[in-house]
């Protein structure tokens, strides 16, 4: 592969941003186009699901789009999009298939993975879901005293916990009060600790969430859990009734006590960040029943067909894929806001985070090179409008180019002050991406009462500030589905374009390795002196101050 700002369309692109790219003016564009907002807007459509996205509030003109989407052509964006979908092993430093689309494939089309078919193990994992989520939530399922499960508690971390929370959050009007979820990923003792005092050992289910099995947080915790149950329940053979587990790694399931027939299966060519699909979904799945898990899964199945049917051109994660390499690579931008306009999704940017920095925040090239563009940006963001109260300046009038992506539903499961409020925040939302494209000028605020000369330039917002608007009918399982596979594709699009691997992970090991040889030096006596002098000075001045517990 080429590197990606060696390949003729990016060379294209860059004398197009030096000509004309930086000097477009939006505000300009707009009035010189009627049609703007016809021209720059697409909508996806599903069976329930329907998103508009509206990106005519880009630094963009149809030459931008049309370069932008050869580039796409060049990079081969297509062909790996066939190459994942079927089943080649994209992932090549870990030798594995990407096939997270497997798992929400509800057509009958089979799936190949070294020429078999993972289909029908996929609907058997999927069948035991539905029963054992279906036998929890009906109280069928008993704990050791007889007693229904109130309370359930799934301990994982990064792609074991943020997806499984993200969505729980954001699809609470669909979870029944009576049955909580409760979510513990740090190591931090008080994590766990705080979650236990909320619950009872007879009615809560432990769910041990890890693709690995050996994680170091989520092993420590799901022992100390043991022992918290244990302590009560007394009898080892209870383990059987009060934990199960999510996982690949059989072995390390059964020898940590779980009884195998209670272990969800998924496997290797499901990436983490990409597990909330799989069995990993599995407390989703009690939290809301799977009929919804069910219909979250049809909603990213159906932005699948999407992505791989679409013409570029019409393909919203093409097209987001693209803007973000617009600016990333052109503008300089170094992050990327999502911004949901709605409080049910309020972990929506932190899972992001993971999906996003973890698949692309890569240096290093597919064929092993050093690459020359900028690559993932920085995901960020909180829910408007209480991020408009506390980052939104920086946005409207720092130094930097924020581009940022506004999400908001059309319809809002909670319509208080009939339907006021959720106006109130519509209202917000129109207005914050319309501020931050038309600005105000010298002679607006100027216009304005009274205004003292030395406080002008204070007032005045260049604007120009680039934002997608995402529009949804309501959030439901299906859309929140589609929303979260069409960010998922965008990494894809912009990976390929990067000529990265977006499916590896090698950059979180090393920290992993070095707390490995540092853990047991917390423990011996006397001071250290094997690391830098910073490293031996933190570590000495905490074992000095450290109590005995
Ligand atoms: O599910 P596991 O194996 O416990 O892994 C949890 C997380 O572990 C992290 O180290 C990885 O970077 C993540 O990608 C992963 O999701």
């Amino acid at each position: 592969m080429v590197l990606a700002n060696k390949l003729a369309a990016w060379q294209k692109l860059q004398q197009h941003y030096d000509t004309v790219g930086q000097h477009l003016v939006m505000k300009d564009l707009f009035q010189q186009d009627g049609q703007r907002f016809d021209k720059y807007s697409r909508q996806f459509k599903g069976t329930d699901a329907s998103i508009l996205l509206d990106f005519s509030k880009n630094r963009i003109n149809d030459e931008t789009l049309g370069l932008l989407l050869e580039l796409v052509k060049e990079a081969k964006v297509e062909d790996f999009r066939a190459k994942m979908f079927n089943g080649e092993h994209i992932n090549f430093t870990e030798d594995r298939a990407v096939l997270h689309v497997a798992l929400r494939n509800l057509s009958n089309k089979p799936i190949l993975d070294d020429g078999q078919d993972v289909m029908p193990e996929v609907r058997e994992v999927l069948a035991h879901m539905k029963e054992f989520s279906d036998a929890v939530r009906s109280g069928a399922w008993k704990g050791y005293t007889g007693k229904a499960i109130t309370d359930v508690i799934n301990i994982g971390i990064g792609g074991s916990d943020l997806g499984p929370v993200m969505v729980t959050e954001a699809l609470k009007h669909y979870a029944r009060p009576d049955l909580r979820a409760h979510f513990v990923s740090n190591i931090d003792g008080t994590d766990l600790a705080e979650t236990l005092k909320q619950v009872h050992p007879e009615t809560t289910l432990f769910i041990i969430a890890s693709k690995t099995f050996t994680t170091q947080e989520t092993i420590t915790n799901a022992t100390s859990a043991k022992d918290w149950f244990l302590s009560q329940a007394k009898e080892v053979q209870h383990v059987a009734k009060h934990f199960v587990a999510l996982s690949t790694n059989t072995e390390a399931v059964t020898a940590f006590g779980i009884d195998a027939k209670n272990m969800f299966k998924f496997w290797d060519w499901v990436g983490g960040r990409y597990s909330l699909w799989s069995a990993i979904g599995l407390s989703i799945a009690i939290n809301i029943g799977f009929e919804n898990f069910e219909a979250l899964l049809r909603g990213g199945y159906e932005m699948d067909q999407h992505f791989l049917n679409t013409p570029l051109e019409e393909n919203l994660p093409v097209i987001l894929g693209v803007l973000g390499i617009w600016y990333n690579n052109f503008f300089g931008a170094q992050t990327h806001a999502l911004l949901p306009y709605d409080q049910y999704m309020h972990r929506f940017p932190a899972y992001f985070q993971q999906g996003d920095m973890e698949s692309n925040g890569k240096y290093v090239t597919r064929s092993g090179q050093r690459v020359e563009a900028s690559t993932g940006p920085i995901i960020w963001g909180e829910p408007g409008t209480n991020a408009q109260h506390s980052f939104y300046q920086l946005i409207h009038q720092g130094t930097k180019i924020i581009p940022a992506d506004f999400l908001a539903p059309v319809e809002t499961h909670n319509p208080i002050a009939g339907g006021k409020q959720h106006d109130i925040l519509l209202s917000n939302f129109f207005a914050q991406t319309e501020a931050l494209m038309v600005g105000k000028t010298e002679a607006q605020v100027r216009g304005e009462a009274s205004v003292a000369e030395n406080i002008v330039p204070h007032k005045i917002f260049q604007g120009n500030r680039p934002t997608n608007s995402i529009m949804f009918q309501k959030l439901t399982p299906s859309t929140l589905g589609s929303l979260i596979a069409m960010y998922e594709h965008k990494i894809f699009v912009q990976g390929v374009i990067w000529d990265i691997n977006s499916f590896d992970q090698w950059g979180v090991e090393l920290g992993k390795q070095l707390a490995k040889v540092i853990q047991p030096e917390l423990a011996q006596p006397g001071s250290v002196s094997s690391h830098d002098a910073s490293t031996n000075g933190l570590i000495n001045f905490y074992k000095q101050h450290k109590k005995q517990y």
